[in-house]
């Protein structure tokens, strides 16, 4: 198998330090599970048990940072903030800060930093410029976005209402009706429109990522906001029930573009895995043929390049207005678009409660299908050796 490449944005913050909204993100996360942080400071020292909860405290009611000067957004200070460990949350705000700065520090080194700025100032410079075509789609709005069977299932967000418009071709591969045709071509034409301001103003524009060369990135000309909304409300709903495991109740940050395909465009999609926790993939069209999408099973890091098992193995035809969800770990690439124009819109999710807790773990046997093979086969081996031990000791005893 061909080495597979990890896909990242072409922006510089890729993690915390990007969220704006109500400071929530997916909110409860069901399973417990403690982060500890590699405390540096005379904090550490100062207060007991240093471990974030992934389970956001809801009752607790976290400090306004609106404030506080930092590169990163004051809705992560608050969201983070119930996150603390209980032994935190009634310290001073000041305390508070500088613990959490650290956290988020790591998300952000020195370099990064330097780099954040520029892209911040380079949104600003597009924002202030850009004229936006159809400034309805700037802002959700439920029913002229999206099919009403996805209403419906979001309304009652339980298993059961997601299963009823859900299909899951391969284990882990979400597939369900979501954007109306109309939405579509709003979204279609302001891309258009965005595209051609850009080449008439010669501006020079970052591409959606660091394998796709066409399409752009849609946070950068003022659907950040929407798309954010997007996330907590229509995405999070879902993850949270079918990707607890990899942060799909705690997703708090997004990157979302769109990518072309044709002619005169990118034409394939390599075999890769993206920077996301779970990402979200919806065919915006227009008329094409090709461009399936390929699965190869969820790995982690360390098995990013292990074999494929036979029941891994998907190819999915995109339609028009249908979203596929899947985690960011799942391996996958998109077959040659071999006529016509293919725009899809994409969303990687983010959860950096995940990421932080992912640093201090080693067997991902809950996601990781390699992981789950060898831990199997640990088992496996060891049942074999009681067995045979005992038949061994059984064989004894009958001299
Ligand atoms: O072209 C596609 O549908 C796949 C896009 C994709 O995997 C990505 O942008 O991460
Ligand atoms: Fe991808």
């Amino acid at each position: 198998m061909a080495t597979l490449s990890t896909r990242r944005s072409t922006a510089a913050a890729s993690t915390a330090g990007r969220r704006r909204g109500d400071g929530r993100g997916c909110g409860a996360a069901d399973n417990a599970a403690n982060v500890p942080p590699d405390g540096r400071s005379g904090i550490r020292q100062t207060y007991g048990d240093r471990r974030l909860r992934i389970n956001p405290n809801k009752d607790h009611k976290p400090d306004k940072y609106d404030d506080l000067k930092s590169d990163f957004d004051p809705a992560i200070f608050s969201s983070l903030e119930r996150h603390l460990p209980p032994s935190m949350l009634d310290v001073s705000k000041e305390a508070k800060i500088q613990f959490m700065k650290e956290i988020l520090g790591r998300y952000l080194p020195e370099g990064e930093r330097a780099r954040a700025q520029k892209h911040k100032e380079y949104r600003q410079r597009i924002m202030s410029a850009y004229q936006p075509l159809h400034k309805q789609i700037y802002n959700v709005d439920a029913t002229t976005f999206f099919v009403p069977s996805f209403i419906e299932a979001i309304k009652k967000s339980t298993e059961e209402s997601f299963r009823n418009i859900i299909s899951e071709p391969s284990p882990g591969v979400y597939t369900f009706a979501m954007l109306q045709p109309s939405f579509c071509e709003l979204l279609l034409a302001e891309v258009e429109n965005f595209e051609k301001w850009v080449n008439a103003t010669k501006f020079k524009t970052m591409k959606p990522n660091t394998m796709n060369k066409y399409g752009a990135v849609l946070d950068d000309f003022g659907l950040e906001a929407m798309l954010n909304n997007l996330m907590e409300k229509f995405i999070c709903p879902i993850s949270r029930v079918f990707f607890t495991e990899v942060g799909g109740s705690a997703l708090d940050s997004h990157h979302g573009f769109v990518v072309e395909y044709g002619n005169d465009k990118d034409i394939e999609l390599g075999f890769h895995v993206d920077d996301s926790e779970v990402t979200l993939n919806v065919c915006l069209g227009k008329e094409f043929s090709g461009g399936e999408l390929f699965f190869r099973g969820v790995r982690c890091d360390k098995h990013v390049n292990s074999e494929t098992q036979p029941e891994e193995i998907l190819d999915y035809s995109h339609v028009p207005g249908r979203a596929v969800l899947h985690r960011g770990r799942h391996r996958h690439g998109a077959r040659p678009t071999t006529s016509g124009h293919r725009i899809n819109l994409l969303m990687w999710c983010r959860s950096s409660v995940f990421r932080e807790m992912k640093r201090y773990q080693k067997d991902f046997s809950g996601w990781c299908g390699e992981c789950q093979r060898e831990k199997k086969e640990r088992q496996r081996q060891s049942v074999a050796a009681t067995k045979l031990a005992f038949l061994r000791s059984e064989g004894g005893s009958m001299i």
